[in-house]
């Protein structure tokens, strides 16, 4: 079996690389995060100044006595003091919308990308992963990038100007101080290789958690109709309780590690004030100097604390952005052509996207062929698979002639169509519309010529119109009832808002039948040269299949036509049929013709009880 990508913690690709290629994010918001992150440091220096100047006024006016030298003093601390609440207040209200921001434009960026990548990626990948991707992977990434990264920062800077301070003021506490460092690295190098394994094991596991909460929503009919509810649920605390071990792991380990964190310091603020009693005994330090000290070593806690937390939410959004890179990095293998077809969107095109949209319309009606559908010598063998699914396809469909496939379950009829608008791309020899590859057509061109209806018809939860329309965004409501007239789908006038009514989820409150309807009406209204039926009228009753084929007959008449077919009565929209036998096709010729000559081809159809002995409907 081959491996579930992005399933398993693969420690070789992890580094910050990942997470520093998602800088570029920030840049849109350059001038408001040099804002935030002055803030910052300017509030670290109010806050490193403040323990000075209570120095100077424990040893001057305090222990002089000098009451007039502590007001000035006193309103200085103040001033740094509300400074310092100021510049925190500035830097986290100008942090918000670039923070979000780049969580957004990842997203964008990856849902794009996931509607880029051709049907191949998509049957690998478990949809659970991609959304805990979308979700949980994005938001770790926006929690470190916009709050964890300035903290980090800061809190080196912070150790580092407190350290500095405190050797300048007096050498031997400072290098107590300094020396209480070393622990601290030590146990974070050791810990951050831990923390890495068990955060990825946890984010894995959400994803396939989240597949399994999908496949439950999504295949509910099916689980309750085998009465296989306790045995899913089986399999998903299964993996809920692994999740869960997992997870506890991850914060027994964390916890030893910020115990220490806090440990530490407070230890060495002990220390600190132990030795520095005695060197005010021996007159070694003035009693000013040893509180600034210890309210210096007390501003430490706080970030040698959290950096054990921060370093966690590093190493978690390193993981993130490893997954999510996983992603962005695969690259879409059907693509447009390089430049030679003039109808390819340029982005760059001065306008904006209307003036490109426009273009696109119009080279695309330029660009309409007559529908000439070949395949000559296509091969196609699914990746990792070791024979071909289909070998030497050579087949011609003229313009507006219908051929219908036929073969037996699993010969390769959906691979063969899906070859046409390139849901998947020829492994071998070519198919071409016209004359030209599918290749070298842009998709937008190519998706515009060839419209498909497939047998699980999928509807989003989105109106009725805007689900109808989605191959032809302009078309008219005269153009949307012909479309669902020709396809018997009328019903949807008696639907609570008619046209803009929602339907649900996949449009799970209509019938099987009537989904297929809609998204014939889908491939219809689209208008193409080149229409795909893949076994389309399946889920609908003899009588309104009948009606829908009537009317299909019309539509066809004026388009080219290639539809899967597993009844006879599908089959005789057909001008001829080809029959598909291993992923070959081992004969092309008229319904009536094949019966007779050909047994494969009569074994077939022979359930369908209403054919006469000459292949035609009783
Ligand atoms: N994503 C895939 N990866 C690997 N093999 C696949 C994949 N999809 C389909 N196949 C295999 O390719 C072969 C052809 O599948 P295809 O769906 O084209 O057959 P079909 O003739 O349309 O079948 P049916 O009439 O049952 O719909 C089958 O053996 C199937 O197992």
């Amino acid at each position: 079996m081959r491996e579930q990508p992005g399933s398993r913690p693969d420690a070789r690709r992890l580094s910050w690389r990942s997470l520093w290629r998602l800088r570029s994010y920030l840049r849109p918001y350059a001038r408001i995060l040099t804002v935030s992150w002055m803030a910052a440091f300017l509030g670290i220096a109010a806050g490193t100044v403040i323990p000075l100047v209570g120095k100077e006024i424990i040893d001057g006016p305090v222990a002089h006595g000098d009451r007039g030298a502590l007001l000035p003093l006193g309103l200085l601390a103040l001033g740094l003091g509300v400074a310092e609440a100021v510049l925190t207040f500035v830097r986290r209200w100008s942090q918000a919308g670039p923070v979000l921001g780049l969580e957004a434009a990842i997203r964008d960026d990856l849902y794009r990308h996931l509607q880029r990548l051709p049907m191949s990626f998509h049957d690998e990948w478990q949809s659970g992963q991609l959304l805990s991707r979308a979700t949980t992977d994005l938001s770790t990434i926006r929690r470190f990038l916009g709050f964890g990264v300035l903290f980090l920062i800061m809190n080196i800077l912070q150790l580092t100007a407190v350290v500095i301070v405190l050797l300048r003021t007096y050498w031997p506490l400072g290098l107590l101080v300094t020396a209480s460092a070393v622990p601290v690295v030590a146990l974070s190098l050791r810990f951050e290789k831990r923390y890495i394994r068990v955060s990825r094991q946890v984010q894995d596991q959400q994803g396939d958690l989240a597949t399994l909460v999908e496949e439950a929503a999504v295949g509910i009919r099916t689980i309750k109709a085998f009465g296989r509810r306790r045995h899913l649920y089986g399999v998903f605390d299964e993996a809920a309780s692994e999740l869960r071990r997992t997870a506890l792991g991850k914060v027994r380990l964390s916890s030893r590690f910020f115990t220490f964190l806090e440990v530490i310091p407070n230890l060495t603020l002990a220390m600190v004030l132990l030795f520095g009693a005695v060197a005010v005994g021996a007159g070694a330090l003035t009693l000013g100097t040893l509180v600034a000290f210890t309210t210096f070593v007390l501003q430490l806690v706080w970030p040698v604390a959290s950096l054990g937390y921060i370093l966690a939410m590093g190493q978690e959004a390193m993981t993130a952005a490893d997954r999510v890179t996983e992603v962005l990095d695969t690259t879409p293998e059907i693509t447009d052509p390089a430049i030679s077809d003039p109808a390819i969107t340029d982005t760059r095109v001065a306008g904006g996207p209307y003036v490109i949209e426009r273009q696109e319309k119009r080279r695309r009606r330029r660009s309409r062929g007559r529908g000439h559908l070949r395949f000559e010598g296509v091969e196609f063998r699914f990746p990792g698979a070791d024979r071909s699914v289909l070998r030497d396809v050579r087949l011609e469909v003229r313009p507006g002639e219908t051929v219908a496939i036929v073969g037996a379950t699993g010969s390769g009829k959906t691979t063969l169509t899906s070859l046409v608008p390139r849901l998947r791309d020829v492994t071998g020899g070519r198919v071409t519309i016209d004359g030209r590859d599918v290749r070298d057509l842009s998709l937008p061109t190519l998706r515009a010529m060839v419209a498909t209806a497939f047998e699980e018809p999928t509807l989003f939860s989105m109106s009725v119109r805007e689900n109808v329309t989605l191959g032809r965004a302009e078309a008219t409501d005269r153009e949307i009832r012909e479309a669902l007239e020709i396809t018997q789908a009328a019903f949807v006038h008696d639907l609570p808002w008619g046209l803009d009514t929602r339907i649900g989820e996949q449009g799970m409150s209509l019938s099987g039948g009537q989904r297929q309807r809609l998204a014939l009406a889908r491939a219809i209204l689209a208008g193409p040269r080149v229409l795909v039926l893949d076994d389309t009228l399946s889920a609908l009753d003899v009588e309104t299949e009948a009606l829908v084929e009537e009317a299909l007959r019309r539509v066809l008449a004026d388009a080219t036509g290639l539809i899967v077919a597993h009844r006879a009565s599908t089959v005789l929209l057909a001008d001829r049929v080809a029959l598909l036998s291993e992923g070959a096709i081992t004969s092309v010729g008229r319904h009536a013709d094949l019966l007779s000559a050909v047994p494969e081809y009569r074994a077939l159809l022979a359930q369908d009880a209403d054919l006469d002995p000459e292949g035609v409907l009783r």
